[in-house]
């Protein structure tokens, strides 16, 4: 990988410059050092990516080729190092040390909008409860509540999972939906085949959220696994069980 870029968090603009001279240092391209959406659709080998999971999502939904996390925010779920970690990251890009994770999008087809982490349609805090139909090919769905999220394997660990749903290994071929403070108890997550196409209407129009961005009031999406993949850049000592344990204390060993 020779072509590199660095999209970052703005308040790491210092962090972003060091490692800019680092890499050029080791004789290495830097087509770009960003913070701004200028970098979309660019051509590099491997978007380097300074900040949290936010910085991390925008990112992903700017670029096509693989992307690489360090985290530089609070949790940084997202992210393969640590914003310290620019020496360990030169020699495994030297090594080529690497191992490609790569994760599915959802499409919201009303908008063509693409989603990593999850869709989410909700009622405003003063409106009512509303009605929801899920449709897909196996079937129908009911649902009174506050809204209903759609997530991806990679969203399962984000706002899927504070509303109750389940961890899944990101190469799961399956969505989770899961309905937000619905009536009644026996309304929990369903995982289906994230080959289908879910129809979600609502009685009432309601927010549209996509990877946390709010894209106006709909009362009915069509959303499906878009054709739009990501490969994220992992050292080749990464394992998806060590993420969880550390940084949402999920399956560690206390005794
Ligand atoms: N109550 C919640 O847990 C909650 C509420 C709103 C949004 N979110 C998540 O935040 C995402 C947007 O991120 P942001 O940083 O712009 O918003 P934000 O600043 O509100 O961050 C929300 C938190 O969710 C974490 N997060 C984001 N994606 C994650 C993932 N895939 N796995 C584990 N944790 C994840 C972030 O690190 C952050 O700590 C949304 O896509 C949604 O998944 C979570
Ligand atoms: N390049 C950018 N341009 C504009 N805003 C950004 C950029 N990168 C991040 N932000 C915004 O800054 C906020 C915080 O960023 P981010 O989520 O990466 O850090 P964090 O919340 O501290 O970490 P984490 O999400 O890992 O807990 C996010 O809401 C994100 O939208």
């Amino acid at each position: 990988m020779k072509y590199l870029g660095i999209f970052y968090k703005p308040e790491l603009f210092n962090k972003a410059l060091s490692l800019k001279n680092l890499l050029l240092n080791e004789g290495y391209t830097v087509d770009y050092c960003e913070s701004s959406e200028r970098i979309k659709n660019n051509k590099v080998d491997l978007t380097i990516v300074l900040g949290g999971d936010g910085t991390f999502l925008k990112a992903s939904h700017l670029v096509n080729n693989p992307l690489v996390g360090f985290k530089g925010g609070r949790l940084g779920f997202l992210s393969s190092y640590t914003i310290e970690e620019f020496d360990k990251f030169l020699k495994d890009l030297k090594n080529d040390n690497f191992v490609l994770d790569e994760r599915t999008f959802l499409k919201v087809s009303e908008l063509n909008a693409f989603c990593l982490n999850e869709v989410l349609l909700i009622k405003d805090p003063d409106q009512k409860m509303v009605d929801i139909k899920i449709s897909f090919q196996d079937g129908e769905l009911f649902f009174h509540a506050d809204g209903i999220m759609l997530g991806t394997p990679t969203g399962s660990t984000g706002y899927s999972l504070s509303l109750g749903g389940p961890i899944l290994l990101p190469n799961t071929k399956a969505f989770v939906i899961t309905p937000v403070a619905p009536q009644f108890l026996a309304s929990r997550s369903i995982v289906i085949p994230d080959n289908e196409k879910v129809n979600i209407e609502v009685d009432e129009s309601v927010n549209l959220i996509i990877d946390g961005a709010n894209f106006g009031k709909f009362s009915k999406v069509t959303v499906l696994k878009s054709k739009k993949k990501i490969s994220i850049l992992r050292p080749i000592d990464y394992d998806f069980t060590k993420s969880i344990k550390e940084k949402l204390g999920y399956g560690k060993k206390f005794l």
